[in-house]
């Protein structure tokens, strides 16, 4: 396990009045890494992750942060030490883009000239167009103010990032990007980074490590996001994890050794031409635009999903349940046809995985 940056110790936190809201969390939170919290509404993640930058202070326990006592420590100094981003992305509206990135290092002493040249950078780095910073909150779009938060979470250079649910209020497309995004940003700046959401999908696919919590702020599981998905310890966690953790565990195994098949083509002028067996209608460039079916003149069928060299095991197993011939379609690197696959292929495969970890534990 990476060295820890953020210690929780017998961590209790009771409201007025309530069950703990947190209960006697102890945790140790790796360096450089992606955290994710997640579970129920109501369980304490929101509370958890603001402990530890004293939004909300805990009613037992200690915190520590890069080995310090955040008690301590200053309360303002310490949240101005750490990058937060909200769900709703918490921008000031009369303020611009650019002087709202800049608003941290502006209250760290940083020259306005400076800062806005560094907030333009990162207008940059969070992949938004320079044109944006003159702009107002409200005139972008829900997903470029999260981008906006992210960039303003980042100004100071902290080495900690907070993120409470930030990319829950977008459209899943949106939020897609926005999820490869962080993965993106955080192979080249490798914070550590505290992540809450209540989706289970969005925790395995960001999180390093994933602690899932249930209601009265128990850690239920702590663990690597696959031994989430293959092994829950307890049923609590398994149903969380839905009925769906089997075809998601599958995203952990790369379909490497999966055998690709020559297949059938046509070039889209022949399609009215008849056909003995299922093909792959093709463009001018090799590319694939779907399937022409083994009878005549049905024309173009839309294709299932593709699976390029070197994807998953549920990416291999989706374009062939996914496609109209049954045969999922494998493209190049440049999208260019390299053939098909078989579902009963991948199933094998499948097998093979389970009875090779069965072999290694
Ligand atoms: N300021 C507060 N005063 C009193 N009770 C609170 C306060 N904030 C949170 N709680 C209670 O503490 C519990 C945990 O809340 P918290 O927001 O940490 O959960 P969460 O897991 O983040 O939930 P959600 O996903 O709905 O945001 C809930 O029962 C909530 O009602």
């Amino acid at each position: 396990m990476a060295e820890a940056m953020i210690e929780f110790q017998s961590v209790t936190k009771q409201y007025q009045g309530g069950q703990p809201a947190v209960d006697g969390l102890s945790m140790s939170i790796g360096k450089g890494a992606i955290t994710v919290f997640v579970g129920p509404s109501g369980c304490g993640k929101t509370t958890s992750l603001r402990m530890i930058n004293r939004m909300v202070e805990p009613t037992s326990g200690t915190i520590t942060v890069d080995g310090r006592d955040v008690s301590k420590e200053p309360a303002a100094r310490l949240r101005r030490s750490m990058g937060y981003v909200m769900q709703s992305s918490g921008l000031m509206p009369h303020r611009s883009v650019l002087d709202n990135i800049a608003t941290v290092p502006r209250l760290n002493g940083v020259s306005k000239g400076v800062a806005r040249k560094r907030a333009a950078e990162l207008l940059d780095v969070v992949g938004l167009a320079s044109a944006l910073g003159k702009r107002y909150p409200s005139q972008l779009s829900g997903g470029q103010q999260q981008r906006v938060g992210v960039a303003r979470a980042l100004a100071a250079d902290p080495p900690v990032l907070l993120m409470d649910e930030p990319f829950s209020a977008v459209d899943p497309v949106v939020r897609d990007e926005l999820q490869q995004e962080l993965l993106r940003l955080q192979r080249e700046l490798a914070k550590t980074i505290v992540f809450v959401t209540h989706d289970i999908d969005e925790a395995t696919v960001l999180g390093d490590k994933v602690a899932v919590f249930a209601v009265g702020g128990k850690l239920a599981q702590y663990a690597a996001p696959e031994e989430i998905l293959r092994a829950p310890a307890n049923d609590f966690v398994a149903s969380f994890v839905g009925r769906d953790r089997g075809f998601r565990h599958l995203a952990f195994n790369a379909a490497e050794s999966i055998r690709v098949h020559p297949v059938k083509t046509v070039e889209a002028p022949e399609l009215a031409a008849e056909n003995r067996e299922w093909a792959v209608v093709l463009d001018a460039g090799s590319r694939p635009l779907g399937w022409a079916s083994p009878r005549d003149g049905t024309g173009l069928i839309p294709g299932g999903s593709l699976f390029r060299r070197g994807d998953t095991l549920r990416r291999a197993l989706d374009a062939a349940l996914s496609s109209p011939s049954g045969l999922g379609v494998v493209v190049d690197d440049d999208g260019k046809l390299a053939g098909v696959l078989k579902a009963e292929e991948v199933l094998a495969l499948i097998e093979e995985t389970r009875h090779y970890r069965e072999d290694a534990t």
